[in-house]
């Protein structure tokens, strides 16, 4: 029997509820028993607001270290707190089949977006979900909140908020769905890049860890998050920007040419981006469609047609320079 393999693992039951369950599915797949160790990153410690402690990077680093210096094996993050960026020396060996990615409402009384009066209080630290707030015109005091998933839910069971709004992934594997009182439609509130996915990383040296991961790999969640996160890189930002994006494969809704031959069918990966000023005044959302192996094309290509529409002044990307003439 070989030794039991280190998942590096934050310490928060969110963190610790996701790193089991890939740590089951390994198992399950490989035989092979999982130990957890948790790690904690400056993410956990810090309370301050994230875009001011560097953004993306503060839940991984840690985790990261630790497989660079050989302490985990394995570490599992949640893929929307992923750099853009590859981390050197490292692999991103799995992306296991996601979550229902979409953000969900937790309000007090039972009450939707639309059915909460003029004024109440809905907590986020997102600009992602504040922007979007802001931008349905119902009149919200959108209040900045931190904090793990539970502590963001007693806000609004205390009455301190009217509502707060999370990942119905992270509510998921907490076991939190009971105090979900809207799922919102991804047209309106669009999720984060690689929200509800998980990303199981270990060193590239490590060749047949990379082959034995890959058993928890799902090739179109994989894709998906690609098209989501060339456009998050595109546009140059991190979580903590006004940026969401979501793709999601289907059977295309034509023939390919040989369907006659019974060829395999096609899939389409749909993928919807959409940048928001704070404000909510500037909202931009757009769509493209294509195969599915061309997901990092079809993320870039979004990329640049929110920023032919204006993204640019709003994520702080430099418009491209207006090609030089010859002058005659
Ligand atoms: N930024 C924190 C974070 N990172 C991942 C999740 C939830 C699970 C997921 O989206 O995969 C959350 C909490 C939230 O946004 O409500």
């Amino acid at each position: 029997m070989s030794d039991p393999l280190r998942l590096g693992t934050r310490g928060s039951k969110l963190a610790l509820a996701q790193s089991q369950g890939v740590a089951d599915a390994l198992t399950a797949a490989t035989g092979r028993e999982v130990r957890l160790v948790e790690i904690t990153t400056y993410g956990d410690v810090s309370n301050e607001p994230l875009a001011g402690i560097g953004g993306t990077g503060v839940f991984v680093n840690a985790l990261r270290e630790a497989l660079l210096d050989g302490r985990v094996d394995v570490a599992v993050h949640s893929l929307k707190d992923l750099p853009t960026a590859d981390a050197e020396g490292l692999t991103l060996a799995a992306v296991p089949t996601r979550a229902d990615p979409r953000d969900a409402l937790c309000a007090r009384d039972g009450l939707t977006l639309g059915e909460l009066p003029p004024g109440s209080t809905v907590g986020t630290g997102s600009p992602r979900r504040s922007a979007q707030l802001r931008a349905l015109g119902l009149d919200l005091e959108v209040v900045p909140i931190r904090g793990n998933v539970d502590t963001r839910l007693s806000k609004v069971a205390d009455g301190e908020l009217d509502g707060v709004v999370l990942a119905h992934a992270g509510l998921a594997r907490l076991g939190r769905l009971d105090s979900v009182t809207e799922v919102l439609d991804p047209l309106q509130m669009l999720p984060a890049p690689g929200q509800g996915a998980l990303a199981v990383e270990c060193r590239s040296d490590a060749a047949e860890l990379v082959n034995m991961l890959a058993v928890v790999d799902d090739p179109t969640t994989r894709a998906a998050v690609l098209a989501e996160r060339t456009l998050l890189a595109v546009l140059d930002s991190g979580c903590s920007a006004p940026v969401g994006a979501y793709a999601v494969a289907a059977e295309g809704d034509y023939a390919p040419d040989d369907a006659s031959t019974g060829a395999t069918v096609q899939l389409e990966l749909y993928v919807r981006g959409a940048v928001i000023s704070g404000d909510g005044a500037v909202n931009i959302r757009k769509s493209v469609t294509g195969p599915v192996e061309k997901a990092e094309e079809l993320g870039r290509q979004l990329a640049h047609e929110l920023l032919d529409d204006g993204a640019g002044a709003v994520v702080g990307v430099e418009p491209p320079a207006p090609k030089e003439e010859n002058v005659s």
